[in-house]
């Protein structure tokens, strides 16, 4: 193994996978920590964890155990991957999990990279943008969990970390890696060990690449794996064979508990032409919905249909839920019921998922008890088909932000085998 990776969710460790696989790394996304070891073809490994949102103590324990698996596996450097869209709040838990990485590793200084500029994100004078609007105008700033409220991330950064926080500017990273080898090393003289780097371009993050290629720890969202690979591209590191990867035509259903703006598109556009049935809270939470009632909705469908069940809700209603139930409370009973709707349907001989949001996905994923996921075809920036290792079932886990509004037909069709 040569990049060891740990991704605090499993959307976004898809979206990393799916990054390393494409720019020629044979790549594996492990659902947790393994018992054993990994395949010596994996070439990069990445840790899916489920820690986004749980307590700062567990995140870095949990981090800390991938990170020991990894290094075990052989990796020589290890990728910390977050949202790019940075989501965390004040207490953590990307500050904490960085902190602890860095000890456990020897790290003097990482870079904080959570730009992916083919879905829009980049950053530019410490600030992180979606699109032409701000992190925090971007509709982020109503995510159920972590409302993101400064674009500026060094600022939001700071108050999670114990080390200094330092920035390499736009212009410094348009003069290429010798620049931004110098810019850390003159932040580095200046006790400052978490550097923001401004990346508007994929070009950028080829040039941060190079200038990172030595650092034992790196973080950032999917979009610094470009730059990464082409280091072990170009050291000649990688092999040439890669294994096909095929889909399933099997019966197939669409799972969402994502509120994103994005989301809510796609699935009104999915609803225009095929069945899907809305589930509130407070019928989850009171028990008048349950799995086996879903379960029995989707089976109620045509056959050939692939029925869609979501919470998902505009702000106002997310916030009068909360209000009503608590945040936790409504969260953890919508995942632990997509959760228990997915394992009916698996053991039902349901063999496709598409599962929209990355809390939601990683209960699910979770609860399937997969231990490894094969990296397939692209379905959309950010989001590749995925096989179950050694079982019939190929899954999709869409990040909230991601895919064009016609995402779940696309989604259904690569898993199938087809192209995007
Ligand atoms: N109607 C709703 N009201 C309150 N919370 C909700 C509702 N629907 C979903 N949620 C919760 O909001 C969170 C959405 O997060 P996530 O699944 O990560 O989506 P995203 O990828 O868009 O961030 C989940 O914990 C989910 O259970
Ligand atoms: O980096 C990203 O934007 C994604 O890979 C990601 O982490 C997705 O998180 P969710 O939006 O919570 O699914």
């Amino acid at each position: 193994m040569l990049l060891g990776c740990i991704g605090d969710d499993f959307t976004g460790s898809s979206d990393l996978a799916n990054m390393l696989a494409r720019s020629g790394m044979k790549t594996i996304q492990y659902c947790g920590v393994p018992n054993g070891p990994a395949d010596p073809s994996v070439e990069a490994g990445v840790v899916a964890l489920k820690s986004r949102t749980i307590p700062v103590a567990d995140a870095v324990r949990q981090s800390l155990e991938a990170l020991d698996w990894l290094l075990e596996q052989g990796a020589g450097q290890i990728y910390f991957k977050y949202c790019s869209t940075f989501d965390s709040t004040p207490e953590g838990n990307i500050g904490p999990v960085i902190d602890a990485l860095m000890e456990r590793l020897g790290a003097e200084q990482t870079v904080v990279c959570p730009a992916f500029p083919a879905t829009g994100r980049t950053v530019y004078q410490g600030h992180l943008f979606v699109n032409d609007r701000l992190l925090n105008e971007s509709g982020m700033e109503h995510h159920p969990l972590t409302p993101m409220r400064d674009a500026d991330i060094r600022r939001w950064l700071a108050p999670q970390t114990d080390g200094a926080v330092g920035h390499v500017s736009a212009q410094v990273v348009r003069e290429g890696a010798a620049a931004i080898s110098d810019a850390l090393d003159r932040a580095a003289a200046e006790g400052k060990t978490r550097i923001v780097v401004d990346t508007v371009s994929d070009e950028d993050l080829y040039r941060i690449g190079t200038a990172v290629r030595g650092m034992k720890l790196v973080t950032g969202g999917s979009g610094l794996g470009l730059g990464l690979a082409a280091n072990f591209r170009e050291a000649g590191l990688l092999g040439k064979n890669r294994e096909g990867w095929q889909g399933s035509s099997g019966r197939a259903a669409i799972l969402s508990g994502s509120c994103s703006g994005q989301t809510r598109r796609q699935i009104a556009e999915y609803s225009k032409l095929h069945p899907t049935l809305r589930v509130e809270p407070e019928a989850v939470l009171s028990g008048t919905m349950t799995p086996q009632a879903a379960v029995e909705w989707i089976g109620a469908q045509d056959a050939g249909a692939a029925p869609l069940v979501y919470s998902s809700a505009d702000p106002e209603v997310v916030r009068a839920a909360q209000a009503a139930f608590g945040r936790e409370e409504v969260a953890s009973a919508l995942e632990g019921f997509f959760a228990a709707t997915a394992v009916q349907l698996v053991a039902g001989g349901y063999e496709r998922l598409v599962v929209a949001g990355g809390e939601t996905s990683g209960a699910v994923v979770e609860a399937l008890d997969c231990s490894a996921l094969e990296v397939g075809p692209q379905i959309a920036p950010g989001v590749p088909g995925l096989k179950v290792a050694g079982r019939p079932v190929w899954v999709a886990l869409k990040s909230g932000n991601f895919g064009d509004d016609a995402f779940f037909m696309k989604a259904l069709d690569v898993l199938k085998g087809e192209a995007a």
